[in-house]
């Protein structure tokens, strides 16, 4: 099965295409009565082997985040124990940037798990007796790479994370955050395409959490990893995911951008997963705006300005090119002197227009609402307007989307 949701505009790094892990003695046994309509808990019953995962495919693309997202027992786990192969599929393919992993030999894997991949675990697994500094060069060290040298990059990789000058400190001396840094510096050290981390963030207080996932954000910003990230806390999946891959009972049951999985239900294990989220916290401009209509062409002239704005009963009216390049706004006042003299609309235009971007969030909307007391036009990077925001029209979209979720 493969699950859409537009996936964003770069190539695949990792492809996985019907992947199925089966736990037990008789996979084969298992699989047939499961094909053969049995549920999961029947097959079990008879064969006690657990279908971890049933031909799961997708796709993620070099420098996304994806979230694997889905209850205790769904899947994420074995899914992601697949993609470095700390677990064997049972069927299926895995490729990472075009090579096939799964018929890998032990010393093509090994060189794969060192150079492409970085795994990051929810129980930091740091070596006690080691330093901070040691733990960090620990990979390189097996790797041969010399004292001066993996010392060095550790060095470099803790002043990434904001350990710098943590090094010979003992892993018992730091807190479950620093821990989760040293976790997130070792896997950096080998500077892998790839990062896979488990629940990393799941035995951290909240307030740390919400640090960590900051400075995830802010890493992966600077650094553009590719990033499997497994959470069963959608409210984490939804602000670090590119895209999130929802689970259930071993399938990919959703995959989209956070805005999909929340407005775009697929199916009502979907809707029922979304339900009590705050679509304020992740709508943006792009969600709640309305069609910039009217809006006058920069060739019209000030009667066809003017009537536009008495048959809409509005004071103020948008002037954009042809491409919908946003050139400025017109007031009623202005445009009624302008056809009283004579004028042409570039006379009267106002070119100091407050803009708000596509994907700004409900409270920074609600603020430049407030400052500038009418609605905003939504604009790109490109000065191309999409749309209008305004109080009424976050509104609605929370009333059409609240409804829809
Ligand atoms: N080594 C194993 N042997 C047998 N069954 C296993 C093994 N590992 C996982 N399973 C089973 O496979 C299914 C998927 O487990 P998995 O750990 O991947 O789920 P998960 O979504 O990561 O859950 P959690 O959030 O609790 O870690 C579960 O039914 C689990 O009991």
């Amino acid at each position: 099965m493969v699950c859409s949701g537009d996936p964003p505009e770069s190539e695949p790094i990792i492809r996985v295409q019907d992947l199925t892990k089966v736990f037990g003695h008789d996979p084969e046994k298992a699989l047939k009565l499961h094909r053969l309509g049995r549920s999961k808990k029947e097959v079990y019953d008879e064969t006690k082997a657990t279908i971890a995962l049933h031909n799961v495919s997708f796709e993620v693309m070099r420098g996304e985040t994806f979230v694997l997202m889905g209850l205790s027992g769904s899947g994420k786990s074995t899914l992601l124990r697949c993609i470095n192969r700390l677990i064997d599929p049972t069927e299926g393919k895995i490729e990472i940037d075009g090579v096939e992993i799964v018929g890998m030999d032990h010393e093509e894997l090994r060189h794969i798990r060192r150079h492409k991949l970085g795994m990051i675990f929810q129980n930091f697994a740091l070596l006690p007796q080691r330093n901070i500094l040691d733990n960090v060069a620990f990979g390189l060290e097996i790797m041969g790479v010399s004292k001066d040298e993996r010392n060095q990059r550790a060095e470099e990789v803790l002043e990434m994370v904001g350990l710098g000058g943590y090094g010979s400190s003992m892993p018992s001396e730091l807190s479950g955050g620093m821990k989760q840094r040293v976790g997130l510096a070792r896997a950096l050290t080998s500077d892998p395409d790839i990062l896979l981390m488990d629940e990393a963030f799941s035995a951290l207080d909240p307030l740390i959490r919400r640090d960590m996932q900051d400075e995830l954000l802010e890493l992966q910003e600077r650094l553009g990893k590719t990033i499997i990230f497994v959470t069963h806390d959608l409210d984490e999946a939804l602000k670090l995911g590119t895209r999130i891959a929802l689970m259930k009972d071993g399938s990919i049951v959703q995959i989209g951008t956070p805005e999909e999985i929340l407005t775009n239900p697929e199916n009502a294990y979907v809707e029922k997963f979304v339900a009590d989220v705050d679509l304020t916290r992740v709508l943006t401009a792009k969600d709640v705006m309305r069609r910039p209509e009217p809006v006058a062409q920069c060739t019209a002239g000030p009667r066809v300005a003017l009537h536009l704005m008495e048959e809409h009963d509005i004071s103020m009216i948008f002037v954009i090119t042809r491409h919908r390049i946003l050139r400025g706004f017109v007031t009623l006042e202005d445009t009624v002197s302008a056809v009283k003299e004579g004028k042409n609309l570039s006379d009267i235009l106002r070119t100091d227009v407050a803009t708000v971007a596509p994907d700004a969030t409900i409270p920074d909307i609600l603020s430049l609402i407030v400052q500038s007391n009418h609605p905003l036009p939504v604009v790109d990077e490109n000065g191309r307007m999409h749309g209008l925001v305004s109080r009424a029209s976050i509104l609605a979209a929370l009333a059409r989307k609240g409804g829809e979720a």
